[in-house]
Formats: structure tokens, sequence, C-alpha cells
């Protein structure tokens, strides 16, 4: 089951997205809050370099989400019982979101805490 064109394997990785939407719930959630984080720079008018750093942070999370969801499904087809390290991957893998999720939580405070506090002022 090799693939020999680039096209072929661009075409299985962009499926993969949605796939992962359709049957992923914290995927989705990240996808929305994504969405939700782009209208809101697009509103509060983010600066080229604040674009850069959001753009990183949606992502690694997304990313990141994939990688766990990865690593679940190998470890739910290696180790389908009950095992120590089938759930020190799986709690591991999941630890690595919430890290990467935290980083870009408070990435997003940082960068939207002033456009929102210039927003507020300039409606007074
Ligand atoms: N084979 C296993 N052996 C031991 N513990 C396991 C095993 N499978 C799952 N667990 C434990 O149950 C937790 C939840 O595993 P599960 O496969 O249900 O992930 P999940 O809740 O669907 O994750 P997500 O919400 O990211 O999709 C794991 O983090 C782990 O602590």
């Amino acid at each position: 089951m090799k693939n020999d064109s680039f096209l072929a394997s661009l075409k299985i990785a962009i499926r993969s997205l949605f796939e992962a939407a359709a049957t992923e719930r914290n995927f989705r959630i990240q996808l929305a809050i994504a969405v939700a984080v782009i209208v809101a720079g697009l509103i509060l008018g983010l600066t080229t370099i604040e674009w850069i750093v959001i753009a990183i942070c949606i992502g690694g999370v997304l990313s990141a989400e994939l990688i766990n969801t990865a690593i679940e499904s190998v470890v739910d087809l290696l180790q389908p019982e009950i095992d120590e390290r089938a759930r020190r991957a799986k709690d591991f893998a999941a630890g690595s979101v919430l890290v990467v999720s935290i980083t870009a939580a408070v990435v997003g405070l940082l960068v939207f805490s002033r456009h929102l506090h210039e927003w507020l002022e300039s409606g007074i």
C-alpha cells in the first residue's frame, strides 16, 4: 500500500483532517476554538507577528491532538487489554496536548489582552 506520488500522500493527509473532525470530539472543540480566535483576531486587527504566533499555537495544538489520536489508535491496536505501558503511552500523549494547549492559552491571553483593552478603551 505504498503511495508513489506526493499528491496522493497530500490527499490522504487532507482526508485525515476531515476524518478527525468527523470522529474526534476534542479535535472538533479545538477547531472551533481556532475559528473563534481567528475571527477575534480579524475583528481586533492583530499585527503580522501576532498572527504568526497565533498560527504557530493553533497548528501546534491541532497537530498535537492528531498525534495523540494516532498514538491512542496504535495502543488500542497493539494492546487492547489493560496494561501499564499502554496507560503511560496514552496518558503521556494526552499530557503533551495539555502542555501545548496551556502554552497556547497563555500566548492567546497575552496577545488578546492588549487588543481587548484598547478596543474597550476606544468604545468609551
Ligand atoms: N490498554 C490500556 N491499559 C491501561 N490503561 C488504559 C488503556 N487504554 C486506556 N487506558 C486509560 O484510559 C484513559 C482513556 O483512554 P481512551 O483510549 O478512552 O482515551 P480517550 O479518553 O478516548 O482519549 P481522548 O479523549 O483524547 O480521545 C487513558 O488515558 C489511560 O489512562
